[in-house]
């Protein structure tokens, strides 16, 4: 046991369920963009590990962009302020743009880049989520391939951080409560 598995009161998934997943979503995509050379946008910090995977699990040429948004800071709670921190590169007017975010949770963040991505005129727009805590929703924010439904409890890994940690954890799992509740 490492110093990081300790924090974890249980593992959701492990990696072999989250390729497992991913090569079915990459399937999907590759299908649907048959005739496209979709523009993928990976949200930082943390949907830099789904993206890395998500990618090489397609099979149709895609661009690769990132956007670098924050919301939570070190709390386990959204602040509903979302800031840029890191704009797209690549001009998106007219393309088809896929947003990869790793976790829907009050699903503001996802609104914003959603309305933030629109106004650069795309012809078209999804979003692909890896974990959506549909019990969490503050508003009735949609998105179109998703990778699992999960409870409403604070989880970690795979890219998801609590104060900039556990991120590099290969597994998604819930952080023990009394690491963040007082
Ligand atoms: O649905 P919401 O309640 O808005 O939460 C989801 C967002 O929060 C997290 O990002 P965060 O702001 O923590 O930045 P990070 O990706 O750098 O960790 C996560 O990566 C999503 O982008
Ligand atoms: O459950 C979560 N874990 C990590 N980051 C998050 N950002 C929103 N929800 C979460
Ligand atoms: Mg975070």
């Amino acid at each position: 046991m490492n110093q990081m598995n300790c924090d974890i009161s249980a593992v959701l998934f492990d990696e072999y369920q989250i390729q497992t997943r991913i090569r079915e979503l990459g399937l999907e995509i590759s299908n649907s963009y048959k005739n496209s050379t979709p523009v993928m946008i990976g949200i930082l910090k943390g949907g830099f590990i789904f993206l890395a995977d998500l990618v090489r699990s397609i099979t149709i040429p895609v661009e690769v962009d990132f956007l670098a948004i924050s919301s939570y800071g070190t709390k386990t709670s959204s602040s509903g302020v979302v800031k840029i921190r890191k704009d797209i590169d690549i001009d998106i007017t007219g393309r088809d743009v896929i947003v990869v975010e790793d976790i829907v949770d009050t699903g503001l963040s996802l609104a914003y880049i959603k309305d933030y991505i629109w106004q650069h005129k795309p012809s078209s727009l999804k979003t692909c989520v890896l974990l959506d805590k549909p019990d969490a929703h503050k508003t009735d924010v949609t998105f179109d391939y998703i990778g699992y439904s999960i409870k409403n409890e604070f989880v970690v890994g795979y890219g998801l951080d609590f104060a900039e940690k556990y991120r590099n954890l290969p597994f998604i799992g819930i952080l023990k409560e009394e690491l963040y509740k007082c």
